[in-house]
């Protein structure tokens, strides 16, 4: 297949609509929320091959591919597409906008029902925890009970921290980068220098502008601090140095001199045409409340936490130093989770997991390739007594539309498998008894058994499924050969 590292090519956003209240963390009623979403590749029968993005800051759902009529393809193309960290021949990736936004999910710029006006200020605060929670209503609606992985860097790393703390049976790989699991005053304090930024722009009118006003200088003065955080001084002295905007001035004044004056100016200028004043008070306000160590330690925050992690940090990041990235793997390490550590040595700063394309993928494509049967099982397994008749079991067989019966003995331990195919041949020779059938010599997998080395007994033994049990025999799930085919290459 060479080296395709294509794109997923053209896009299209797609809008989920949840019409229940959603209650927010903090108790308040949105009465029916919207959420963006865009997926890149297939999602194979059993769902098991999904992949959620969880995306930063003042990101949106469009992570790869292009938009009709873009210059650009979504913010995160360099690690999603065919033969790349999230390989879209492989995953089915799933981005979406968060909960506040302002990227086509429900947020204060959106419509308030209960008034017919934008919500503006009376939208609630939201959390991490309820972005996570509008992701998972998304989720169910596209039919999706466990993710593969889930990943996402900055804010969005904060979202796959919360999912693994939420529903720890949901994720059986989280990618958390560039990231922390309670944000310090001095991260704090950046976020509420630019919202008093905004706030004091006169046209912010207490959030109430639409229609009216646009606190364009305020939002703009917000970004250029942001942005400076972004960066680091090293790449800022590569990129700006001391170079003037034009010659040696006449006389000194009060104007800007230097190019990164005029690169902060046209950042946080661009920045206000794409992005609501609102939501950046909100969603810099969920980042400021993030607190996996709230009122107890972070090895607390993270007990239960079930998915094998792997924790990105970047070199030069001095908004989340990668001591903040450690400190997660320590705590996860402590509760017996697996956690790798990785960094990408880079000079770009906290942006650099938007830039660095190759050590991302490497690292990346590195984790998500150890994939183990237990990564890839359905669970739980259906399975059968092996006291049970042949119309019994051609029945579950029907019911759920699957071809392969691990069958259990009184103690509920494995003691053979029956296929659809057993079933035809019984009919065909009329035998009556489950027992006349049964393969009793299972060839089983353990859930830590890598999946290369479940689908060479697949092959080697010339069969389609796989029962994955613990030592003492325990099915734990199974595995088939459809589910293997999308996750290892064709
Ligand atoms: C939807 C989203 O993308 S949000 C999530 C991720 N994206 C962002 O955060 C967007 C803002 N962040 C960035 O652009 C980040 O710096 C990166 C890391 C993603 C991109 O970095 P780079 O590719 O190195 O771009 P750079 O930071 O140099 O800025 C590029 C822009 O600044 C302009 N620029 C560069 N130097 C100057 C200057 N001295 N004066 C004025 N403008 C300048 C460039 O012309 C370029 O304009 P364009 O965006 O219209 O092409
Ligand atoms: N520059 C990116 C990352 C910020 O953490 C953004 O604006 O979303």
């Amino acid at each position: 297949m060479g080296n395709r590292k294509g794109t997923v090519g053209s896009i299209k956003k797609g809008i989920f609509s949840s019409p229940g209240d959603f209650v927010t963390e903090g108790g308040r009623v949105l009465p029916g929320i919207e959420i963006a979403y865009e997926v890149y590749g297939q999602m194979n029968a059993d769902k098991s091959n999904a992949v959620l993005i969880c995306h930063p800051l003042t990101a949106d759902a469009h992570a790869a591919g292009w938009h009709d009529g873009d210059k650009k393809p979504g913010w995160w193309d360099i690690a999603i597409g065919p033969g790349k960290a999230f390989d879209t021949d492989k995953f089915c990736v799933i981005s979406s906008n968060v909960l506040g936004g302002c990227s086509g999910s429900t947020g204060p710029s959106s419509l308030n029902k209960n008034t017919g006006r934008e919500w503006g200020p009376d939208f609630p605060v939201v959390t991490i925890k309820d972005m996570v929670r509008a992701q998972k209503l998304l989720l169910e609606h596209i039919g999706v009970k466990c993710l593969f992985a889930v990943a996402g860097g900055s804010m969005g790393g904060m979202q796959v921290l919360e999912w693994a703390v939420s529903y720890p049976d949901m994720v059986k790989k989280a990618i958390a980068i560039a990231t922390t699991a309670s944000p310090g005053p001095q991260q704090i304090a950046f976020n509420a220098i630019g919202r008093k930024a905004v706030t004091d722009d006169p046209d912010w009118k207490g959030g109430r502008y639409y229609g009216e006003t646009f606190p364009a200088k305020g939002l703009s003065l917000a970004r250029m601090i942001g942005h400076t955080t972004y960066l680091s001084p090293e790449s800022m002295v590569d990129k700006f140095g001391r170079e003037t905007l034009l010659g040696e001035k006449a006389e000194p004044d009060l104007l800007p001199d230097f190019q990164v004056e005029s690169y902060l100016d046209y950042q946080g200028g661009s920045f206000t045409k794409r992005f609501d004043a609102n939501s950046y008070l909100y969603i810099t306000k969920a980042v400021d409340l993030f607190d996996l160590s709230k009122n107890k330690t972070l090895t607390e925050g993270l007990s239960g936490v079930r998915a094998r992690f792997l924790v990105i940090a970047i070199t030069s990041d001095w908004l989340y130093p990668p001591s903040e990235s450690k400190e997660i793997v320590s705590a996860l390490l402590e509760n017996g989770a697996k956690a790798d550590y990785a960094e990408i040595r880079s000079h770009y700063g906290h942006d650099a997991f938007l830039i660095e394309g190759g050590q991302l993928n490497y690292i990346i494509a590195r984790f998500l390739s150890q994939i183990c049967s237990k990564d890839v099982m359905s669970a739980p397994a259906i399975t059968i007594s092996e006291k049970a008749t042949i119309k019994e079991a051609s029945a579950v067989l029907i019911k759920k539309r699957i071809n392969h019966l691990p069958v259990t003995d009184p103690s509920e331990r494995i003691s053979g498998i029956v296929t659809s195919w057993d079933i035809a041949k019984a009919v065909a020779c009329g035998l009556e008894r489950l027992e006349e059938i049964i393969t009793s010599d299972v060839i089983c997998t353990g859930p830590e058994e890598p999946i290369e080395k479940a689908a060479e007994k697949m092959s080697k033994n010339s069969i389609s499924a796989l029962p994955v049990v613990d030592r003492t025999g325990k099915i734990l799930g199974i595995i088939t050969s459809e589910g293997l085919s999308r996750l290892i290459g064709r």
